[in-house]
């Protein structure tokens, strides 16, 4: 087996196959050595759904906490379509992550289920990208600023597009309960993680230094 979800033949010919449909026979599942069992889709595609339906049935119980309780895989979606739409990357292990990224910090999964389903290089980014929930908040908020500089390119990527996706929410409206000083906070705190993952992507540093500069916090 080589990477998830393909399978790598003697004569090194990659065949990819549907993790979703791996109990099927090798005829029903191939139309040829490189088509993909979900119709024409590209394996990278197929990958790409899986990820998005896992993060779906993940959160399926949660809300966002603004007003509106927004449902909460609109937030994953959203960091993956920053990553995609506006950053230009086309990496699918860094794309699967942004729609994982939370699964593991705010549902029951599991990093070895993650491996599980998406292998070695989703789990080790989901696995950066994942605050360790037992700690008090404020240490919490100190490890992330701490630990930026050090994540890998692919996981400083995905913590980018969070920041972006959330700073963004924040212009638009205040969570519940939220007071103006909070926000501000958030804000304050968001620009030092982002200080340590900058030399990263220069489009999602661009927009989130103009975020930062509109309220007010130098970058
Ligand atoms: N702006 C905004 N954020 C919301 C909303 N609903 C949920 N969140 C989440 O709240 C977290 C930020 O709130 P905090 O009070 O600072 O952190 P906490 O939830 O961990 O206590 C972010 O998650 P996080 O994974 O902790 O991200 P981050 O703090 O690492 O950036 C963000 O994704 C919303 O409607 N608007």
């Amino acid at each position: 087996m080589g990477r998830k979800g393909v399978e790598v033949a003697s004569s090194s010919k990659v065949i990819p196959h549907c993790p979703a449909h791996s109990n099927q026979t090798e005829k029903h599942r191939h139309k040829s050595s490189f088509t993909f069992c979900c119709g024409n889709m590209s394996l990278e595609a197929a990958l790409i759904v899986e990820a998005a339906n896992f993060a779906a049935e993940k959160h399926k119980q949660q809300r966002r906490k603004d007003p509106e309780k927004t449902p909460y895989i609109n937030h994953p979606l959203g960091v993956a379509r920053i990553l995609s739409h506006e950053a230009e990357i086309t990496d699918t292990a860094v794309l699967q992550a942004a729609l994982l990224h939370d699964t593991v910090e705010d549902t029951n999964t599991t990093f070895a289920e993650i491996e599980l389903h998406f292998g070695q290089d989703v789990r080790n980014i989901v696995e950066e990208v994942t605050d360790d929930k037992t700690l008090p908040k404020m240490e919490r908020k100190k490890q992330q600023i701490a630990h930026a500089p050090h994540c890998s390119h692919k996981a400083k990527l995905v913590k980018l597009a969070d920041k972006l996706y959330n700073l963004r929410d924040l212009k638009r409206c205040t969570p519940e309960g939220w007071s103006e000083e909070r926000v501000q906070e958030y804000f304050q705190w968001a620009s030092e993680v982002v200080r340590g993952l900058r030399g990263t992507n220069s489009i999602l540093e661009a927009k989130l230094d103009h975020l930062f500069i509109d309220q007010g916090i130098a970058v």
